[in-house]
């Protein structure tokens, strides 16, 4: 039983990464909501009323994601739960949460994140991270197309999503919940170039091998 949680910014790779390695290694993929997510596209039109809302969505709908991958076999899940935390800071300490938000937030995670440790598997055996630079980011958001993403919509998610990746830094190198492996998400083109996804797996199973996972 093998659980691998992706991990990096918005648009970086991630959903497209879980499904190429869940093919791959024939695992069942966990994708987090987003289509279906009610609160998302209202947070993009007013953050400062919705951030705590839709952390909360994200919470409830990670959490239950993550009970089922946890204890089935061989999962990939296109998010951590750990990055959860690092979204609400980021938007608390732009001003769109307050202090009591916040507090009440940290306790809640850090009260569900107890849960985990009673289940078969407390952690990811790997997280795979990808990370991406600005432009990268920029371009691969545009490319997707979600309307409320684009700078078209709002202007201010430049800033926005520069100060995600400065937050993304720190986060990945104190992550230390389970072994780590980072992706250069500028260099490789899993998408259009069979070549790039191949050295990619090849990087990720390298890893899984060297950790007796496969
Ligand atoms: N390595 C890559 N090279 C080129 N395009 C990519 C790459 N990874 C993702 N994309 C494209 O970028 C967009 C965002 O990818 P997605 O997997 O949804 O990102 P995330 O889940 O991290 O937000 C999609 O249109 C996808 O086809
Ligand atoms: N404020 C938060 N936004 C979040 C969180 N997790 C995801 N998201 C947003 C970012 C994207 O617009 C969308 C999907 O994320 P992808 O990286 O998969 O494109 O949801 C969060 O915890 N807080």
């Amino acid at each position: 039983m093998t659980v691998i949680a992706l991990s990096g910014p918005i648009g970086a790779g991630k959903s497209t990464l879980t499904k190429i390695l869940a093919a791959d290694l024939g695992s069942q993929a966990f994708y987090e909501s987003v289509e279906d997510n009610p609160v998302l596209p209202l947070f993009y039109a007013d953050p400062a009323k919705y951030a705590f809302l839709l952390q909360i969505y994200f919470l409830n709908t990670r959490f239950r994601n993550i009970k089922d991958a946890l204890v089935a076999d061989n999962n990939v899940l296109d998010r951590s739960i750990y990055e959860d935390e690092l979204f609400f800071q980021m938007n608390a300490d732009m001003g769109r949460a307050n202090q009591t938000e916040v507090d009440i937030y940290r306790d809640l995670l850090h009260n569900m994140m107890e849960e985990l440790k009673t289940l078969p598997k407390k952690a990811p055996d790997l997280l795979v991270h990808i990370d991406v630079s600005y432009d990268t980011m920029l371009k691969r958001i545009t490319k997707r197309g979600r309307s409320f993403e684009q700078l078209s919509y709002d202007p201010t998610l430049e800033t926005y999503y520069k100060t995600l990746l400065e937050y993304y830094g720190p986060w990945y190198e104190n992550y230390n919940y389970s072994p780590k492996i980072r992706i250069d998400g500028d260099k490789y083109d899993f998408v259009e170039s069979k070549e790039d996804q191949t050295a990619v797996i090849t990087q990720i199973e390298d890893k899984l091998h060297e950790l007796g996972q496969l």
